[in-house]
């Protein structure tokens, strides 16, 4: 008799359970509804207004034999599972996800892709800082079978007193020495008026960390028809980063690419700490190349080579590594350049490595 009474009321239970998902369901759906009207006015997801309101009136209504805490907290619970809902849908509806396109974007460069899975080294001086120097580089980059160069000709550093780069000069350096020897270049644009010149100096525009959150040069990468290398901010959250590179494809630029260069934390053994988890989440979430930055990251030649293992074995799509003829009496970053030798070994680890 009992038994038959307590199967009568967990049957019960399972209808109530039953009804509660299909309102639960049918909440969560009217929730996403909510979420796109908030996409097109633009206004936040997360409303804690509306949603004290909510609970003062349920709390209002109880009558028991749950408490008002209990009914606060479930409810709360209820809202929370609703935001998630709304930031990973708004989440997955970004140009860059991996749901928007299931396919790696890739950059041709020349005979070069990028994205493919066979990964690229992109070598070169920090600065441009003279035609001689650029041109040692190129010859040694050339010899090594490296075929992207790097060269800074605007230089945005800390102090206003550094070398600020050769500007418009440098961006003929490069190319002069680059159709010399046949190499694809990168350089920093700081500028949006400068994006129109770079494009018939460089092959692909770099946007720096200083600059990740320049909203108005992202647009203007957006609208440029040229490749762009993207850094992640100083501080900035993977998050941040994803959206600064939504800037650029929502112009209609879809030729992005993705470089962790080190975040701020509190050590010191190194520059800035190579956040290697940052690479797999990246390729994870978004169908763009990631490629890793060592010399920024770590600061430290004599870790660059483990560095970059590491990157590639999370995934990464290339390295960016910093080469000098003379790195003592370089004009930026003096301490962390490789010289030409140094660069052939380093080289040569990583292609041994299998990773490459
Ligand atoms: C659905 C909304 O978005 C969020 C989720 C809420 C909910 O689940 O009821 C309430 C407020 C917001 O934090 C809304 O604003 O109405």
């Amino acid at each position: 008799m009992h038994v038959m009474r307590l199967d009568e009321l967990r049957g019960r239970i399972d209808e109530i359970n039953l009804e509660l998902l299909s309102l639960l369901t049918e909440r969560a759906q009217t929730v996403q509804e909510i979420a796109s009207e908030k996409e097109k006015q633009g206004v936040p997801k997360f409303d804690p207004l509306r949603e004290k309101k909510m609970l003062e009136d349920l709390v209002a209504r109880n009558t028991g034999p749950f408490t008002d805490e209990t009914i606060r907290q479930l409810f709360k619970q209820i809202f929370q599972a609703s935001l998630s809902l709304q930031l990973i849908d708004h989440k997955q509806q970004l140009l860059v996800s991996r749901s928007k396109q299931k396919a790696n974007t890739v950059i041709q460069l020349g005979s070069t892709v990028i994205g493919t899975g066979k990964p690229v080294m992109i070598a070169g001086p920090c600065s441009v800082e003279s035609y001689e120097q650029v041109r040692t580089v190129a010859a040694a980059l050339k010899a090594a079978g490296v075929t992207v160069m790097r060269g800074g000709a605007f230089k945005p550093r800390t102090s206003p007193y550094d070398f600020q780069g050769l500007g418009l000069e440098g961006l003929q350096i490069l190319k002069e020495v680059a159709d010399e020897f046949g190499l694809r270049t990168i350089s920093e644009i700081v500028d949006p008026s400068h994006i129109e010149i770079a494009d018939q100096y460089i092959d692909v525009i770099q946007i720096g960390a200083r600059n990740m959150h320049n909203f108005e040069l992202l647009k203007a990468a957006g609208d440029a028809p040229i490749p762009i290398l993207l850094k992640r901010g100083l501080s900035a959250t993977i998050d941040e980063f994803i959206h600064a590179a939504e800037y650029i494809l929502s112009r209609g630029n879809t030729q992005v690419m993705l470089i962790e260069r080190g975040i701020r934390t509190y050590e010191k053994a190194t520059r800035n700490t190579l956040d290697i988890s940052a690479v797999p989440i990246l390729k994870q979430e978004t169908h763009l190349p990631v490629l890793v930055d060592v010399t920024h990251s770590t600061g430290r030649k004599d870790i660059f080579a483990p560095c970059a293992k590491a990157a590639l074995a999370a995934g990464a799509d290339g390295i960016m590594v910093e080469v000098h003829p003379t790195p003592a009496t370089a004009l930026s970053d003096a301490a962390q350049q490789l010289t030409i030798d140094e660069f052939n070994t380093f080289f040569e680890v990583i292609r041994q490595s299998g990773l490459f």
